[in-house]
């Protein structure tokens, strides 16, 4: 069994069709590129299997239950999705840290300050980066709290929206060793990754999803 499975997802904008019948299997164990032209749809479908966003048809299941049939804060925190440009607003690294621990749907998980500094060390980060005011950090550091976070948070699935787009080579290079042996470190994990770089693809992902244009109807 897939351990995220999609199957005859439907998604329209503005009457435009982005995708009539899309199916994807993700085992557990992958690390895997959905790739296709700008505005093909990448971002949506990847919010789609975060259930961030709707769908016009179809349907998405994750350890063979229906999405729809998950309670949506503990689905979202098995199915963890990471854009390119996360928000964050007030408060320090640390705070934003630790904030998550907070919600109900992570109350069962402790925040370890120690494990954030040693992710944030594999990211090239030393334990001053946690006092840093967040709404002022840069692109790529914005990413790395992002991914701290959402790796602190031990999810199931990882969706990747361009997340170490804003990184410096070196760094994204990290990132890929942390994310990879992350996936690496259970049995039921997996990686989706969106990203335009095809180097980066043929170093992270087993295997390429396209996603085709669709063709304009009148
Ligand atoms: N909330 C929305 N409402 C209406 N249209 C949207 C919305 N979000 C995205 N779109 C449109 O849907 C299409 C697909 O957007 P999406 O961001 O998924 O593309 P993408 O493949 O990720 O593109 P890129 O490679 O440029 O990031 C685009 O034409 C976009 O303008």
């Amino acid at each position: 069994m897939a351990l995220l499975s999609a199957s005859g997802l439907r998604r329209s904008v503005d009457g435009r069709a982005l995708w009539q019948d899309l199916s994807l299997d993700v085992d557990a164990g992958e690390s895997v590129a959905v790739v296709g032209p700008s505005g093909s749809g990448k971002s949506l479908l990847l919010r789609a299997l975060a259930g961030l966003d709707a769908l016009e048809g179809g349907e998405i299941t994750l350890e063979g239950r229906a999405q729809a049939g998950w309670p949506m804060p503990r689905y979202r925190s098995h199915v963890t999705y990471l854009p390119q440009r996360p928000a964050l607003d007030g408060g320090t690294v640390l705070d934003h840290l630790r904030r998550p621990f907070t919600l109900a749907a992570h109350r069962h998980r402790m925040f370890h300050p120690g494990e954030a500094e040693a992710l944030l060390g594999a990211f090239g980060r030393d334990g001053a980066f946690l006092r840093l005011d967040a709404a002022t950090l840069s692109g790529g550091e914005g990413q790395l709290v992002a991914l701290t976070r959402a790796l602190l948070l031990s999810p199931t699935v990882l969706l990747l929206d361009e997340a170490t787009a804003s990184l410096d080579p070196d760094t994204t290079r990290r990132a890929e060793r942390v994310l990879l042996g992350w996936l690496r470190g259970a049995a039921r994990r997996a990686l989706v990754w969106v990203s335009h770089d095809p180097a980066q693809r043929a170093r992270v992902a087993s295997r390429e999803v396209p996603l085709q244009p669709q063709p304009v109807t009148a």
